[in-house]
This record gives structure tokens, sequence and C-alpha cells, in this order.
């Protein structure tokens, strides 16, 4: 990090680098913990040497577990669900502590899971698509009766960089905005799609998996005059272009 800001002179800085998964996060919590908040806190700490003042990281819906929705930022939030949803929540955390006592101006992004083309292969939406293309039974965890707040790649794109204005502190939810997904309606949106049944195996829902996200997207509509552009529909379109056009190389990534 000192390397890259003594190289250069930055105005703001995206901390969007994380280990993401949810599931995975029992797993490697020492991981999680060294990327998601040791790594927070080395960038911050190299804005504050070096006197770039604004920041701008990226968090999670899945510290909302247990909140009544649609999620609001002001939310009493509860126990965190997930080695990961702690991990976001004591970066937010660090962040605000960079705010008050060394005068970084901060915005913490709540993202509402974000799909789209070149999507992480972890997740949901590219590995269904990648399974029902392949003709792979879907791994489904729980009978898909949860449900997500959809938010497309480019939707997020522009909200992020919306958000390095300058604003002191704040916390903003950019999620699809009351449009919430299940996830059996998102795999029989895939079938239509791709013109193929999907085979499903059904395993247990697992705990750390939150059971239904929904954004209250009004703070992000005043500060940052932001509102989603693209529905999950064409979004899910899109992303299933995307993956036909790249089908060769993309042969070797996902499971
Ligand atoms: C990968 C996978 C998922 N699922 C189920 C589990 C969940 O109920 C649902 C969505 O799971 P996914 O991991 O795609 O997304 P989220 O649990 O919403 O988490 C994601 O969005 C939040 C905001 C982040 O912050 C995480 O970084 C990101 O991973 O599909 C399955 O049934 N099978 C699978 O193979």
């Amino acid at each position: 990090m000192e390397e890259v800001f003594n190289a250069h002179n930055f105005t703001a800085v995206f901390n969007l680098a994380a280990r993401a998964g949810v599931r995975a996060s029992l797993e490697y919590p020492d991981l999680y913990r060294r990327t998601n908040v040791f790594g927070e806190e080395n960038i911050l700490k190299c804005q504050v040497k070096y006197g770039v003042r604004k920041h701008v990281v990226a968090s999670s819906s899945s510290v909302y577990a247990g909140c009544a929705m649609p999620f609001r930022e002001d939310a009493a939030l509860g126990r965190m669900q997930s080695p990961y949803a702690e991990t976001k929540r004591a970066a937010e955390l660090l962040a605000q502590e960079y705010h008050r006592n060394h005068g970084l101006d901060v915005t913490v992004l709540r993202y509402f899971t974000v799909f789209g083309p070149a999507g992480r292969p972890d997740m949901a939406p590219y590995r269904f698509v990648h399974w029902v293309a392949t003709g792979q039974p879907i791994t489904l965890f729980g009978d898909g009766s949860q449900s997500r707040d959809f938010t497309y790649v480019d939707d997020i794109a522009r909200g992020t960089i919306l958000a390095a204005k300058p604003l002191g502190y704040e916390v903003i939810n950019l999620g699809g905005g009351n449009r919430p997904l299940t996830i059996r309606s998102m795999i029989t949106l895939l079938e239509g799609f791709l013109g193929r049944k999907a085979v499903i195996d059904q395993q247990p829902a697992n705990p750390l998996d939150m059971t239904d996200t929904q954004a209250d997207i009004g703070k992000a509509g005043r500060l940052l005059g932001w509102r989603p552009l693209v529905s999950p529909e064409n979004g899910f379109r899109k992303t299933i272009d995307w993956y036909v056009a790249n089908r060769d190389w993309l042969k070797g990534i996902g499971s």
C-alpha cells in the first residue's frame, strides 16, 4: 500500500477488495478478518498518512440479519449471522472511527446481492446460469423460497462512483429497492432465457445465509440521486447474453 500511495496522488480511495462469500467464511474466518478488517485498516492508515480524505468502502446487506424489512441504514443491528458479516461490520466501524478521529470523509455502501456479466463464480447467479446452460444439477440450499433484492452490477458501479462526493460519514444502501426475487423465481427466469429445464439437487438450508433481503433505497436517492435502472429480468437477460457470448473461455470457471 505504501508503494502505491507513494507513487500516486489520489483524491479518493474505493475499497472494494474483500473475501466476499458468506458460506466460505466459516471455513476461513482468519482470512476474512485479515482481508476485510486489517486490509481496510491498512488503507485507512495510508489515507491519513498521505492526506487522502475521501474513503468509500463496500459493506453488505448481510449486516442486517434479524432486522425488519425493508432494511434501513438506521436500523439497530443485531447479532451478525456469519464471520463474513462480522468482518464487514467491523470494517464499517473502523472507517467510522477514522472519520471521527482522523477527519476522513467516509461513505459506507451496503451492497445487496450484486449480479451481472463477469459475476462472482461462487454466487448463485453465475453458478445457476452455468449449471442450467451445461445441463448440470443446481445445488439449491433450502427450498428456494428465500429471496434477494438483486442489484445489477452497472447500477452498483454508478452508485459507487456517485458516493465519492463529500458526505462526512454516511452509510448508504445500494439495493434493487423493493423488488426482491425468490431464488425459485430466479431459476424460472433462467430456464426461460436459456430454454432449458433446471435439475434441482436440494440440500439443507445453510444457517449462515440470510433468509430474505430487501433494501430501503430512499437515502441513496436523497444523498446520491441514485436509483437502480436495470430490473432483475433485464439484468439476468444481459448476464445470460454475456455468458453465452463468452462460453468458451468460461468453460473452466465455476462449479
Ligand atoms: C452459491 C449458492 C447459493 N445458493 C443460495 C443461498 C442463498 O439463499 C442464495 C444467494 O446466495 P449467494 O451466495 O449468491 O448470495 P448472498 O447470500 O445474497 O450473498 C451475496 O450478497 C451479499 C450481499 C454479499 O455481501 C456477499 O458477498 C454475496 O456473496 O442462493 C444456493 O442455493 N446454491 C448455491 O450454489
